[in-house]
């Protein structure tokens, strides 16, 4: 739980001296902190609870630690709630196909969970604007008109299982919706369905059983073939296809694979060599399909393909029915091209009773079964479960489908600077002058990681939302920000600078340049003419390190008043004062400057916003130049 408390420091900012902060700043923090000679700072912090630094600041008096959180994803979700989705009540979820009870059980600790199975597509637009979140499985179309009927208060799609084609996930973008899946639960029972088809195709099993039933003893009608030695090729190396290769091989199957996106060392790594598409299908005995339904995979099986194949070929589809072009495989199978086909999935589902390939006497069909086993559907809800509750609390998703998605490692890692992120984007966007419109907006992260190994799609989201949130009065969040954005007509480019610093870090900081525009504190442009403002993690907590070309150092929490001033002594006192006076409370103060006695600028975090006759006021004071109120 947060703990909150208020200093003396933040009450009184004014007591404070120089040489005291300095003083202290230098016997206690030498080791751990570096401060910049022209920085003065009166810190407020939110802090990560039990960690070294929260400890050591905690016995500090000069620090005013307002705050300690469980976590780092707390600390975290505290400070933002990227898909704009925390509301104080209990939210409802809808779970319209059937889910594991330890799913189930999850959601009712956070939210109502209504259990509608078999809805028609009226039915569901009727129900869903009085629902935060929708879970379903493959057979419910989250279409357009679903999202269009939300008005606004679904949340969050939670697919309880991995292929997401059922979901308009265009419409869910433009409409800010989170999307969620649980890609991993079910890879082991979907690979397992895959072997089961494969052998009993292979053996006739299902229609020897069917004979056998109707009476018959078919001992010749019903030889086999045998899997060993045979060449498997499996189509999508992604976590089933690889887990199916596995299986293949401890049957002494010869095992080929296609995918364009697979890393090679991982095929390697198992004994797989990858393939093209069209060596794949020209030299395999069986063919097993892994590949996700998209446009680029829709109906890839097809006359032309299937003409390509080896006469005889068995095909294996636990996939998607929609790679298949049906007629053509019924086509295939009538002149003899494919011998046998074991289908799990099917374009339309279900088939018509009267579909001829269902029928076929050489195709073996399940009615999309790969993912129905105890165990995964266990393993599914809890992780649908788990997705939907962490998005509806306001916490970044490890499994979302239309938001950078990153994995919980580097996730962890970006935390603090994906709140940076965001609040620089806030702050760029409050200093352009009305009017000017903003249309170009560089971020430069520097470093001293391999860009390969840095990945900002996250942060590069989390500053248009910021850019976007306050001059927009749509819901704008991490899903739709992007796309909000180019609405706008606003570019975002980033560039990532090597420096020379430790790697333990992600990032060593971040700089946001919007160029073109006019600002309403001068002081914020460079000498080119672009706003820039940047920003560092310290210690989990973002800072704000320099406006325009001017160093300060402030813990980016709370609201901010920016003020250039001539550096002569005495004006902390001044403005601190104004402030005090209209009850005001100073939570932190940062001087930064570029030479003695020249231009100075100070950054003052306040808790309230000052009304406008404390601004003049300020304004007023002879050797300030300009200010700016910002809202974090
Ligand atoms: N039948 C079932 O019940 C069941 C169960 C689980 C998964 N699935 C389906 O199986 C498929 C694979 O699931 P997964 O968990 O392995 O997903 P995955 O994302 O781990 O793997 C998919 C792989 O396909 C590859 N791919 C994408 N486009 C391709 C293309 N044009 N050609 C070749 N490969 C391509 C990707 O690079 C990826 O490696 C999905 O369609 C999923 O919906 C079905
Ligand atoms: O994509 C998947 O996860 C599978 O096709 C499982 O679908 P299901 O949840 O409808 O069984």
């Amino acid at each position: 739980m947060a703990t909150s408390s208020i200093s003396r420091a933040a009450k009184n900012p004014i007591n404070f001296s120089t040489r005291k902060v300095d003083s202290q700043k230098k016997s206690i923090f030498s080791k751990r902190l570096s401060f910049s000679n022209s920085s003065i700072s009166l810190q407020k912090l939110s802090l990560v609870k039990g960690s070294h630094f929260t400890r050591k600041l905690q016995k500090t008096p000069i620090f005013n630690v307002l705050e300690t959180f469980e976590s780092k994803s707390e600390l975290l979700s505290r400070t933002r709630d990227p898909y704009n989705v925390v509301k104080t009540e209990r939210p409802t979820i809808l779970v319209s196909e059937k889910l594991g009870e330890a799913g189930l059980d999850l959601l009712r600790t956070f939210g109502n969970v209504e259990c509608s199975y078999n809805l028609s597509p009226d039915e569901l637009c009727a129900k869903i604007s009085l629902c935060d979140a929708l879970i379903v499985r493959s057979g419910t179309k989250v279409t357009r008109q679903v999202f269009e009927a939300a008005k606004g208060r679904l949340k969050v799609v939670g697919r309880a299982g991995v292929g997401i084609d059922n979901v308009d996930l265009q419409a869910a973008t433009e409409f800010g919706c989170l999307v969620v899946n649980a890609p991993t639960a079910n890879t082991i029972a979907a690979a397992e369905h895959g072997i089961a088809l494969l052998a009993s195709m292979a053996r006739n099993v299902a229609q020897a059983d069917a004979s056998m039933k109707a009476g018959k003893w078919q001992r010749n009608k019903y030889v086999g073939v045998s899997l060993v030695g045979k060449t498997l090729a499996i189509m999508g190396f992604g976590k089933v296809g690889s887990e199916v290769a596995r299986r293949a091989k401890g049957l002494g199957m010869h095992v080929i694979a296609h995918d364009p996106y697979a890393p090679a060392d991982r095929a390697r790594a198992i004994g797989v060599e990858l393939v093209s598409f069209d060596q794949a299908i020209s030299t395999a005995d069986f063919i097993s399909l892994h590949m996700p339904l998209t446009p680029t995979t829709n109906k890839v099986f097809n006359d032309e393909t299937f003409s390509k194949m080896k006469k005889g070929v068995r095909i294996i589809n636990v996939a998607r029915g929609g790679v298949i072009d049906e007629d053509a495989l019924v086509r295939a199978l009538e002149n003899g091209t494919v011998a046998q086909a074991a289908l799990d999935v099917f374009t339309q589902e279900p088939p018509t009773k009267d579909s001829k390939l269902v029928q076929h006497e050489n195709v073996t069909v399940t009615p999309h079964l790969g993912a129905s086993t105890k165990e995964a559907q266990e393993g599914v809800a809890i992780e649908i479960a788990e997705a939907v509750v962490g998005a509806l609390r306001g916490e970044l998703s490890a499994t979302a489908v239309n938001a950078p998605m990153v994995p919980p490692e580097v996730l962890s890692e970006l935390a603090p600077y994906v709140t940076l992120a965001e609040k620089l984007g806030r702050l760029a966007v409050q200093l352009v002058a009305g009017g000017s419109g903003i249309q170009s907006v560089k971020v430069v992260y520097k470093s001293a990681r391999d860009p390969d190994n840095l990945d900002t799609r996250l942060l590069r989201a989390m500053i248009t939302k910021g850019i976007i949130e306050p001059i927009s009065d749509s819901h704008i969040n991490l899903v739709n920000a992007d796309f909000t954005a180019k609405q706008k007509g606003l570019r975002i480019s980033e560039e990532r600078v090597l420096v020379d610093s430790s790697s333990e870090n992600p990032i060593d900081s971040i700089q946001v340049q919007v160029s073109n525009v006019e600002s309403k504190f001068a002081s914020a442009l460079t000498e080119n003419g672009n706003i820039s403002i940047e920003g560092r993690v310290k210690y989990e907590i973002p800072h704000l390190t320099c406006v325009g070309s001017f160093g300060v150092d402030v813990s980016l929490d709370g609201n901010l008043i920016l003020c250039r001033q001539v550096d002569q002594p005495g004006m902390i006192g001044r403005v601190g004062n104004i402030l005090g006076e209209r009850n005001v409370n100073v939570s932190f103060m940062s001087v930064g400057r570029t030479a003695k006695r020249t231009k100075a600028i100070m950054a003052i975090g306040v808790d309230e916003e000052p009304d406008k006759d404390t601004l003049q006021k300020i304004g007023k004071v002879p050797a300030v130049e300009e200010f700016v109120f910002l809202e974090l």
